[in-house]
């Protein structure tokens, strides 16, 4: 562990089990950003309206929004809410939207994950599809059934890499090779946003926020898995580290 290592804020989701409410988030997240990004992740509970998020964003160098089998609340979006769209985080969901205004508006790097790709579509105003799977066209993204990590986390599609954005410029030309395990996909793109990658059916893989004053990356795949072990996971940690690095340099 370096000295003086970058801090990255990471929004906790809430779930119930053993007869408690736990603030949680998996360790395959923080362990990318230990290992690979040479950061420490700083867990914020999802307590939205009882902590001062500012205070929380004056000590950190970036963000890091999770992916997680919760949802959007279709409501944040304008959509009427179904069973289709469960199950949801509500209290994540106050907490990753401030937290992603907050931080662009600060400066402060950003890299979104599969749920946190979707949740800055939505703080950008975008709109997002469910069970795409049953889509004319569309491939099926949902992870297979399966009780090792390593198989559902296992690479499925190629991604096509836009030429000339964040993305090339971290992970090459591509195409990419990308796991997948979701079912819900952005469906109209936020204002704002850039697409800077596209599965083969279409889905937006990738986006970027226009006129971000960092590293502003959000990807609907998940390289915290193979961090460690695949050159484009690495290169896209070790890019988000290097921005928070560079954050804290120019002083909090
Ligand atoms: N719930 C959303 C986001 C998907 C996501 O973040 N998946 C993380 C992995 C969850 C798992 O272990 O299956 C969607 O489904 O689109």
């Amino acid at each position: 562990m370096s000295a003086n290592p970058p801090l990255v804020a990471v929004p906790a989701d809430v779930r119930d089990f053993e007869k408690y409410r736990w603030h949680a988030s998996p360790d395959t997240y923080l362990k990318a950003l230990v290992r690979v990004a040479g950061a420490v992740p700083v867990i914020v509970p999802a307590m939205i309206g009882e902590i001062d998020l500012a205070a929380v964003l004056d000590r950190v160098d970036g963000v890091l929004t999770t992916g997680s089998a919760s949802n959007v609340h279709p409501e944040r979006y304008g959509v009427e809410p179904s069973p289709s769209f469960e199950p949801f985080d509500r209290d994540r969901d106050a907490l990753t939207d401030a937290l992603i205004g907050q931080s662009l508006a600060r400066g402060l790097p950003l890299l979104a994950i599969c749920r946190g790709h979707q949740e800055l579509n939505v703080a950008f105003g975008g709109t997002l599809q469910t069970e795409i799977q049953e889509l004319d066209g569309r491939m099926d993204h949902r992870a297979i059934t399966h009780e090792d990590q390593r198989e559902r986390y296992a690479t499925r599609h190629d991604v096509a890499v836009t030429p000339g954005g964040l993305l090339a410029s971290v992970v090459g030309a591509g195409p990419i090779r990308v796991n997948s395990l979701h079912r819900q996909a952005i469906d109209r793109l936020g204002d704002g946003l850039a697409v800077e990658a596209t599965a083969p059916d279409g889905t937006i893989e990738a986006v970027s926020v226009r006129g971000a004053k960092s590293f502003a990356l959000g990807l609907q795949w998940h390289p915290e898995f193979w961090a460690e072990s695949d050159a484009p996971s690495a290169a896209i940690f070790e890019a988000f580290g290097a921005a928070c690095r560079a954050r804290r340099d120019a002083g909090r």
